[in-house]
């Protein structure tokens, strides 16, 4: 279903890529809980191929939850912290394949072997009847093939099979019992709606011992890659559960980069041909198209680009489209095939952090994202302005925008490069001083940045330098 479960009135969820358990749980009471972030997402928990590259973590050998992010108990002990802390786990499950091509046998993080040539992985266990016979996923228009054929020669499981069905829903079922609140989908689009339909059909309700309501069922969101041009549609999908709207965060890279004006975020959502706002997730970046593989290519915004990332992820943020938010927190690659930051011993690296509690990228290879003072800022304004309606919207007629959500929070947009925004605009916001969230806060009864003063008429005089530039402005910020 397409109820995340969040705690209060929280609505983001965070992506901590290749976290091991403890640091989730540390970062969950440290920051993601007391900050307002509402999920974590995290890496696939079961037992994979040990190698060190990151889609290792797509390749399965058993659902024993053995990983090189922890143990079982480890898993148990996150989400029981992360849940103490108001912040719910949502879990990235690979169902629709197992490991890839390999002569002999393949060990696994939890030291099950498996061998693709005989179709045999005994630690779930699966057999040859359990797979699609034998073929690979040459062509995206035929959807006998993107569902039955081999993705990247990983042996495609048939979802079909009663005994199938039975592993998955016992695999997610045990997640639900360690208390997590839903469940990303892997390569959805690589299986049959029908074979889902029956399977999310068959999943036991959360559990209640970590505060869910009765018979809740968990938050569903479905990997379906669709820019539109395939023959699989993600409307396939979304009656299932929420789906990634992968449109999202191609035509913010195209916009904030400049290829399209600013001005046509004006009727940004589901005119631009992504779905109703109550089915999806939404995103700038994920784990794989950051690093230029499934969809989007050379535009889409990553933490590579700061300047244009962050005016990016706070539109994303004050934007009332999307359900669910997703952030994603990545480590620095310079090969897109590279590992979690690792030590000698091929543990994962705890992340550390400067005095100003960002991430020590330089040393340790984490970026944080979710730490960047103008991200977690417009994290708490979505939970802020949540339901409020998108009005006054403004616009120069080129790449300059405004638009308040209701009497809750204004903002401003400039990515004109060679000019300024200087212009008096209607704020929905009520009278009073206001501190702008991206440029510092407020800090006690002073501005950390800039000022914004709003007259009786709810209008104000905002000035932003030349672009990319934001200002946040709510009802929190107010001195
Ligand atoms: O680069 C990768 C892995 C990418 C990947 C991994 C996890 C994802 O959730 C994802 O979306 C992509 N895979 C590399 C390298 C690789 C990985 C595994 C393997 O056995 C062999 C090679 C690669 O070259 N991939 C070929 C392009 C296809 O790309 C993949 C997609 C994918 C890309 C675009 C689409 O439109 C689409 O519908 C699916 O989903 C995966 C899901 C998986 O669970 C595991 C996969 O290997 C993949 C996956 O290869
Ligand atoms: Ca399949």
């Amino acid at each position: 279903q397409k109820d995340p479960q969040f705690h209060d009135n929280r609505t983001t969820i965070v992506h901590l890529f290749e976290w091991t358990w403890p640091e989730i749980a540390r970062e969950c009471e440290e920051f993601l809980g007391p900050q307002g972030y509402g999920g974590v997402q995290i890496s696939p928990p079961n037992e994979v191929i040990v190698t060190d590259n990151w889609w290792a973590r797509y390749q399965p050998v058993s659902y024993k939850l053995i990983s090189r992010s922890g143990s079982e108990s480890d898993l148990s002990d996150m989400i029981r912290r992360c849940n103490q802390a108001g912040v719910r786990t949502y879990v990235d499950i690979v169902v629709n394949h197992m490991s890839g091509y390999k002569d002999g046998d393949t060990l696994g993080t939890a030291g099950s072997v498996a061998n693709y040539g005989q179709r045999s992985w005994p630690a779930v266990p699966y057999g040859p009847e359990d797979f699609h016979p034998t073929c690979d996923i040459s062509n995206y228009q035929d959807r006998q093939q993107v569902r039955n054929c081999q993705l990247s020669s990983l042996a495609d499981l048939n979802q079909t099979v009663p005994h199938v069905r039975d592993m998955i829903v016992g695999y997610m079922d045990h997640l639900t019992d360690l208390g997590v609140a839903g469940f990303r989908i892997d390569a959805a689009k690589h299986m049959w709606p029908e074979d889902l339909e029956v399977i999310y059909g068959r999943l036991k309700d959360l559990n209640t011992d970590f505060g869910f309501p009765a018979n809740t069922k968990p938050y569903i969101y479905q990997e379906v890659i669709d820019l539109g041009g395939e023959e699989i549609k993600k409307s396939e999908y979304n009656h299932l559960g929420a789906v990634t709207e992968f449109k999202f965060s191609t035509d913010i890279g195209l916009v904030f980069r400049n290829k399209i004006p600013l001005k046509s975020l004006k009727n940004w959502g589901p005119e631009w041909n992504m779905l109703p706002s109550e089915d999806v997730i939404v995103f700038l970046d994920n784990h794989d198209n950051q690093r230029g593989h499934g969809a989007g290519g050379a535009d889409i915004l990553t933490h590579k680009v700061p300047s244009l990332y962050k005016p990016a992820v706070a539109f994303m943020l004050a934007h009332p489209y999307g359900k669910v938010a997703r952030v994603m927190s990545s480590y620095a690659f310079d090969n897109s095939d590279q590992g979690p930051p690792a030590h000698e011993d091929g543990s994962i690296k705890a992340p550390s952090f400067l005095s100003n509690q960002q991430c020590d990228t330089a040393n340790n290879g984490w970026v944080c994202e979710h730490r960047w003072p103008e991200i977690v800022e417009m994290v708490k304004f979505r939970n802020l302005v949540n339901d409020a309606p998108l009005e006054n919207w403004w616009d120069n007629e080129g790449k300059q925008v405004a638009f308040s959500r209701g009497n809750k929070g204004f903002v401003a947009f400039n990515l004109e490069e060679d000019s300024e925004l200087d212009v008096n605009l209607s704020t929905g916001l009520a009278a009073g001083e206001y501190c702008d969230v991206i440029s510092g806060g407020r800090l006690g009864n002073q501005c950390g940045g800039v000022k914004v003063v709003v007259t009786e008429d709810g209008s104000a005089d905002i000035k932003l330098p030349k672009g990319p530039q934001v200002l946040a402005i709510s009802s929190q910020s107010k001195l």
